[in-house]
């Protein structure tokens, strides 16, 4: 049965706008409703600063879409309401509440400081490079990016570890299936998980994922610090670092209290988005880390019946801007329910289907990395 758009708005009518008035159709913050066999893919514009607790929302306007005629499966993504609209962008993760601080993990007992600790910049040995993936707010697909850029390193021949800083939400577990507790050795060196040829470190690996942890920060930089140097890493080319959402001060202080070769920024589309990438980018310019540039994610949508090109986000403003402002720019992922699922289900699209096109895309993002690393090698040393 074909899928009408009229009757998939027809069923969003029933959930109503971010601060509960009206519905979200006639509030005019859907877009377009792409239909893709049985699936229907669209966004709903929210206000940057509500991003966060949202999710509700996004959910019930899955659900309401999946009960139009024909609708096996529906795929939502919240966007940011344009600048205008929103002139002063609140950070999208609220601080975390001292009240409601949970126990320090046992690999994190230590006492630490506020600030990076004393030779915080000091080179890992072992390690080549240590790469930054940041976003300047949360659900751009960071996390997705990340670990599907260092798969793709890995299948371009690098040895490759990452590394989950996302304190907020750590990823790693679900996106590469790996769970339980590393072991420590006598020397309480700890030993990190293995996943598809990759090292892999999590937060949420130390914290029970059933029980929220409220990080202070503290806490944070000794995890961090802990992740990077009392991990048995071996020899590595590159360690990937997915840094939490966001440019508040714990993210600066974690810029600051690894020894990083260059940082990605991923962003969507969306102009705002686009002001928090910019924010990312400063971050790093103030603690002296080169940006080896921007990936567009969710660029665009292609139908794989007509092989028809939808902007549904507004594609393009990635590139232009990471032109504008002078950074390189690595690439575009396109919208695809591949990328989604696959991840989801603990099997990034590099290593389902690695031939495929939304691979190729992060090999060459992957390559162009590499390539920048080296650049900046031989600029440092020049
Ligand atoms: N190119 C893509 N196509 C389709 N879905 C995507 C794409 N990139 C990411 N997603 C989906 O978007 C959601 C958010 O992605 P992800 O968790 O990677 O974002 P994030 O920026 O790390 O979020 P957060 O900062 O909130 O942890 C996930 O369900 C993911 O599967």
């Amino acid at each position: 049965m074909a899928i009408e758009a009229k009757q998939v708005l027809e069923q969003l009518k029933r959930v109503k706008g971010p601060d509960l008035t009206g519905n979200i159709v006639d509030l005019g913050l859907v877009s377009d409703i792409v239909v893709q066999g049985e699936k229907v893919i669209f966004s709903v514009t929210v206000p940057t600063q509500l991003a966060a607790q949202l999710e509700p929302l996004r959910a019930a306007a899955e659900k309401a879409a999946t009960a139009a005629p024909g609708v096996a499966q529906a795929l939502v993504t919240l966007t940011a309401a344009s600048a205008e609209k929103t002139p002063d962008p609140a950070p999208v993760r609220p601080a975390p509440k001292e009240s409601q601080a949970g126990e320090v993990p046992p690999p994190m007992l230590k006492q630490a400081g506020q600030r990076p600790p004393p030779g915080a910049k000091a080179p890992v040995p072992g390690i080549g490079a240590i790469v930054a993936v940041a976003s300047g707010k949360g659900g751009v697909g960071k996390s997705t990016t990340s670990v599907n850029i260092a798969l793709a390193l890995a299948a371009n021949g690098q040895r490759v570890g990452i590394l989950d800083a996302d304190i907020y939400g750590p990823s790693m577990p679900r996106l590469l299936r790996v769970s339980g507790r590393p072991d420590a050795g006598e020397d309480g060196v700890i030993e990190p998980l293995e996943a598809y040829g990759i090292k892999v470190m999590s937060m949420g690996f130390l914290v029970d994922e059933e029980e929220p942890m409220i990080w202070r920060g503290p806490m944070v930089i000794q995890a961090l610090t802990q992740m990077l140097r009392e991990v048995n890493w071996g020899e590595l080319d590159v360690l990937i670092v997915d840094m939490p959402p966001g440019t508040g001060d714990a993210q600066l202080t974690m810029a600051q209290s690894v020894p990083l070769a260059g940082a990605i920024i991923v962003s969507t589309p969306q102009d705002l988005a686009l002001i928090d990438a910019r924010k990312g980018l400063n971050m790093f310019r103030k603690v002296d880390v080169p940006i080896l540039g921007l990936v567009e994610n969710m660029s665009m949508f292609i139908c794989p019946d007509c092989g028809g090109r939808h902007d549904i986000f507004g594609h393009g403003g990635a590139r232009d801007e990471a032109k504008r402002i002078g950074v390189p720019f690595l690439g575009e992922v396109p919208l695809e329910m591949a990328i989604r699922a696959n991840s989801d289900g603990g099997t990034p699209i590099v290593i389902a289907d690695p031939e495929g096109p939304q691979a190729t895309i992060y090999r060459e993002i992957a390559a162009k990395v590499w390539d920048r690393l080296g650049a900046e090698r031989r600029m440092a040393g020049s």
